[in-house]
This record gives C-alpha cells, structure tokens and sequence, in this order.
C-alpha cells in the first residue's frame, strides 16, 4: 500500500494541520505516567511546527462513550506534551464548534494547539460525517500519527481523511515500516502474549491470531474470561462471563490450527484492587468467592518463562496482571525480564506494544531490550492478524 507523507504537502507555512496523535497515556491522579506515546508523536510536531504549519492535534483519551468525563480530559495531557516538547500547547475546550474555531483562528504559524477528547462526541465512534466534517473544518490538510488508533474506524482516524488532503505522519511510516521488517516474516516458533484489560475489545481477534502463532499464552483480565469459559469459578474478578462462548470458540479454532494456548495455573488473588493489598497465590481451581485475580502466580509466570524460551519471536500486548499497583506487578516484570534477556543473547526477536505494556516493559526496566516497542496493542495485533487497518486505508493514495 503506498501514502503520502508529510514530505508530500507543499507549501506547509502557515497551513492548519490537523494532527490526528495517541494521547491514551497511562495517567495517575492527573499526572501523566508514562510518556512513551507522547514521545513518539513529537517528530511530527516539531517538523510540522518547524515548517511552519499551524499544528493542530486531535486525540481521544479513555472511553468515555460520547460524554464530558472530567476525568478523561485531555487538559491534563497538554500540559504534558508541552514540557516534553518545550514549547507551549495551547488548549481547546472543544474539538469541534465554536471554542475550537477560536481557537485555531488566533493561532500563528509554528504553534501548536491541542483539541479537547474527541471522544467526547458521539460522532466520533460512530465516525458520524457530520462530525467528520466538523472537525476537518478546523483544517487545511490531515495527517495520521497514531498508528496506535488505526484499527478504530472513527470520525477523526477514518471519517476526516475523507475529506481533507491525508498523509501519513512520522510515527505511522516508522511504525509500519518497523512492524513490516520485525514480523513480515517471523522465525518460528511465535509465541503471542496478551493480557490486559480490554477483553471484550481484544478477544475476537485472537481468533485469526491463532492461525498466525504457534503459542498463545493468556494472561491478565483477558485469561478469566477464558478460565471461566473452562469453567474456573473466578470469584470477583475482572471477567466478561458473556463471552463465554467467544472464548469456547477461539480455544477450539486454536486447536484446528494447532496453536497451543496456555492459560494460569495459578493465580495471585485480593480482596481489594489497591497496592499492597493483603494477597494469597492459589491454585485457578481454588478462587475465594470474594477474591479477585491480580496477578498470575509463581508456578504460571515459570511456564510463560518455558514457553518464551521454546519462541524464536515474541509478541506481546496486555499486562499479565494489575502492574501498577505493587505487588501485583510481579509476574509481567518476570516475564519482561526473562524476555529482554532471551532477546539480548540473540535467542529471541521480540515486539511488545500498547500503551499500558509499555509503560509495565518500562517500569520492569526491560523495554530497551526489546527488538521492537510498538505504541499500539490491539491495532498492532490486528495488523499482524493480517486485517487492514480503516485509519492506514483510509491514507491509501
Ligand atoms: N487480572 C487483572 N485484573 C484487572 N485488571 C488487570 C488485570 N491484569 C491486567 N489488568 C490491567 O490491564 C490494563 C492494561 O490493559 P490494556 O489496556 O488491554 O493494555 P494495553 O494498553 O497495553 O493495550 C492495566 O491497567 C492492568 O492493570
Ligand atoms: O490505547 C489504545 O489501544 P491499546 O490499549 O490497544 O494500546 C488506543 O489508544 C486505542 O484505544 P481504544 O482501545 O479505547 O480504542
């Protein structure tokens, strides 16, 4: 598939770039605490400001389902992105309508505005051309950087390149690019991890996934939906027991593919999500009523250590428990680690990506060990599944 690239706008000063980016960092208390994918679009932000562009930036943050969320404002977000970039980042209450055609209108050329979540408009998700063409008001031409977001069909990843002139920004060519040459043609054995808490947006992948692989480890909130599948009384934990068939499905077309999928054998149980906890390791078979999975157990994390070390290539979304909260975070530093050795002596290709993996590779001290850290987890599955991306189409020229 060929796009356009930035290279390819002509006459960029004082044009109004609409800057689609993934700001769906990890954050704590308003605080940012993973800057990752802040990083990672700051390339484009800084050649487009550079060049003169007027440079707009639309993000979602969470999922707050076409409401004002307070919580899931981007204002916190701004500020962020403006320490790192070390210039000003002005902020606009809105995406769309009046605030943000202010907004853009007292902008000069080399600035850099962010719009308020995207998300806060259901237009977005149901990629609404009315809302498409609200936000490509606000613009001259767009570009894509967030490769992370580009498995969403939605107003401002797919709707909007409809209607304005759509390249590629920095990261989406890099990232590309860096997933075609790590996984185009993966050395086998391949070992998937996924865990994490987006179950119900992530299973139905993993049905074409384990076509792909040749072992699936689950962990995480995902791996209780599959344990309860089985039949596995998980208590009170993160578990989405209507997609238990879905699970029955994907364990079934493993099998016919021959894929191996490795579930907890064990797991590290609370009364309470919060660091610290008072916490026991007990058999999957033994869950307390009122306990909840925050972690995988000792005897699981020896097993996905035996499976990462039976791969050639390693790829990995999803945390295999609650990682920021110690010492729940146990297992996914484990396997992180042993991951990042396997790779440093040369046994293992390895790709993790995701925000929240990230920021655990990250906190485990294992990220730079990696072959390849992705910003995006489920659109970084979806393209190795094979599908194609809307937000990556939708650049086609
Ligand atoms: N057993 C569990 N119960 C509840 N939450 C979990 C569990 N295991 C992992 N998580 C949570 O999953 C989240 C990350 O999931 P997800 O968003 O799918 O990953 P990513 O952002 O890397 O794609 C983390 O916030 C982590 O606390
Ligand atoms: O964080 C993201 O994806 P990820 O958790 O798969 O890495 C992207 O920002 C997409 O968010 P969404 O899964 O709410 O559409």
């Amino acid at each position: 598939m060929t796009f356009k690239t930035i290279d390819d706008i002509t006459d960029l000063a004082g044009k109004r770039v609409l800057v689609r980016v993934d700001l769906n960092v990890p954050m704590d208390n308003y605080k940012v605490t993973d800057t990752t994918r802040i990083e990672r679009v700051l390339p484009t932000i800084k050649e487009l400001s550079e060049k003169g562009a007027k440079v707009i930036l639309l993000a979602h943050f969470g999922r707050p389902k076409g409401e004002k969320v307070k919580e899931m404002s981007l204002a916190a977000v701004a500020r962020a992105v403006s320490d790192l970039l070390g210039k000003t980042v002005g902020f606009a209450e809105d995406c769309m309508g009046p605030s943000a055609a202010g907004a853009v209108a007292v902008m000069q050329s080399g600035q850099v505005l962010l719009m308020e979540n995207t998300r806060f408009h259901k237009g977005e998700e149901k990629n609404d051309p009315e809302f498409a063409k609200a936000l490509a008001a606000n613009g001259d031409v767009y570009v894509n950087d967030a490769f992370s977001a580009a498995h969403r069909a939605h107003g401002s990843t797919e709707g909007i390149a409809q209607l304005l002139p759509a390249y590629a920004g920095r990261t989406m060519q890099a990232e590309l690019e860096a997933l075609g040459s790590a996984l185009g043609e993966p050395v086998r054995p391949v070992l998937a991890v996924v865990g994490g808490a987006k179950v119900s947006s992530k299973i139905d992948l993993l049905e074409n996934l384990v076509a792909k692989v040749n072992m699936l480890v689950i962990g995480g909130g995902m791996a209780n939906t599959f344990l309860a599948a089985k039949g596995v009384n998980v208590g009170k934990s993160l578990c989405e027991h209507d997609l238990a068939d879905t699970a029955k499905k994907i364990m079934a077309a493993a099998e016919t593919a021959g894929c191996e999928i490795v579930l907890p054998v064990d797991a590290v149980v609370a009364k309470e999500f919060k660091a610290g906890a008072d916490n026991e390791t007990v058999s999957v078979d033994a869950i307390p009523e009122d306990g909840m999975i925050l972690d995988v157990g000792a005897a699981s994390v020896e097993v996905v250590k035996s499976k990462i070390d039976a791969a050639k290539t390693l790829v990995w979304n999803g945390p295999l428990g609650a990682f920021e909260i110690a010492p729940f975070d146990i297992a996914t530093v484990a396997a992180a680690k042993h991951a990042a050795e396997n790779t440093k002596s040369g046994k293992l290709n390895s790709v993790a990506g995701g925000g929240d993996t990230v920021a655990a590779l990250n906190h485990a001290g294992a990220a730079s060990d990696f072959s390849y850290v992705s910003t995006a987890g489920g659109a970084f599955l979806e393209w190795l599944e094979g599908k194609e991306l809307p937000g990556v189409k939708a650049l086609e020229s």
